[in-house]
């Protein structure tokens, strides 16, 4: 089972799925990725190189062709966990200015999750919860990021958690449950 997990900066992505990755013994895994090209695109989004908010896009895309090498493999043995996927590509470059129909045709090849929860989060409360700062991670922009990724999710049915005043514990327990429900496994 491939299961992917969304959301603006600060929603508690990584903390969730590390702690499913581990427990149901997945493959955890995040994009930006560790090949090359997630390396230049962490360069680009620290702000000290500026590209083309297109090429970042193409960036994005190349990265995931890397990513979905490892990912297909892994999936041979194990589940897999990713902290971040392409609806991350959809949500910030479209809000950042890049027609959805050019990243979605980027895209066209990327592997389809069998299971994307989107986590959500009152925005104040997410940029409390992060130290460092990228280049997106700004109110009104993350504002309009989740917004979108809200749309998304009606169309393509990912499972929504507001994380906003849940413990860790909380948060994890739905997913959990959700995960158990629709999983052909009795974890
Ligand atoms: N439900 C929660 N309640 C309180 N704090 C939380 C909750 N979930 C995560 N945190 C804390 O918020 C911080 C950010 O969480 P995390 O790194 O999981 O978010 P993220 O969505 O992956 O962020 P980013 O996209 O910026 O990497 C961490 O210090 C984490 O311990
Ligand atoms: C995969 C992906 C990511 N982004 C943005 C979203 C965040 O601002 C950063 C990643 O930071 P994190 O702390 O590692 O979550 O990258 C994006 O704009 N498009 C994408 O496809």
């Amino acid at each position: 089972m491939f299961i992917v997990f969304e959301g603006i900066d600060g929603s508690g992505k990584t903390t969730i799925s590390k702690k499913l990755a581990k427990s149901i013994n997945a493959f955890w895994t995040y994009e930006p990725s560790n090949s090359v090209v997630g390396e230049l695109i962490r360069k680009i989004l620290s702000g000290n190189v500026k590209v083309d908010d297109k090429t970042l896009a193409l960036l994005f895309s190349a990265d995931r062709i890397e990513h979905n090498k490892k990912i297909k493999e892994e999936l041979r043995y194990r589940d897999v966990v990713c902290d971040r996927y392409l609806y991350s590509s959809i949500a910030y470059q479209s809000v950042a200015g890049v027609d959805e129909d050019f990243i979605r045709s980027i895209n066209r090849y990327a592997l389809k999750p069998d299971l994307v929860f989107l986590l959500i989060c009152d925005i104040e409360t997410a940029l409390k919860r992060i130290n460092t700062k990228d280049i997106f991670e700004k109110k009104e922009f993350l504002e309009k990021v989740q917004e979108k990724y809200l749309d998304l999710a009606k169309k393509e049915g990912f499972v929504i958690i507001d994380t906003t005043d849940r413990t860790v514990e909380d948060v994890y327990s739905e997913v959990f449950k959700t995960v158990k429900l629709r999983s052909n496994y009795g974890f």
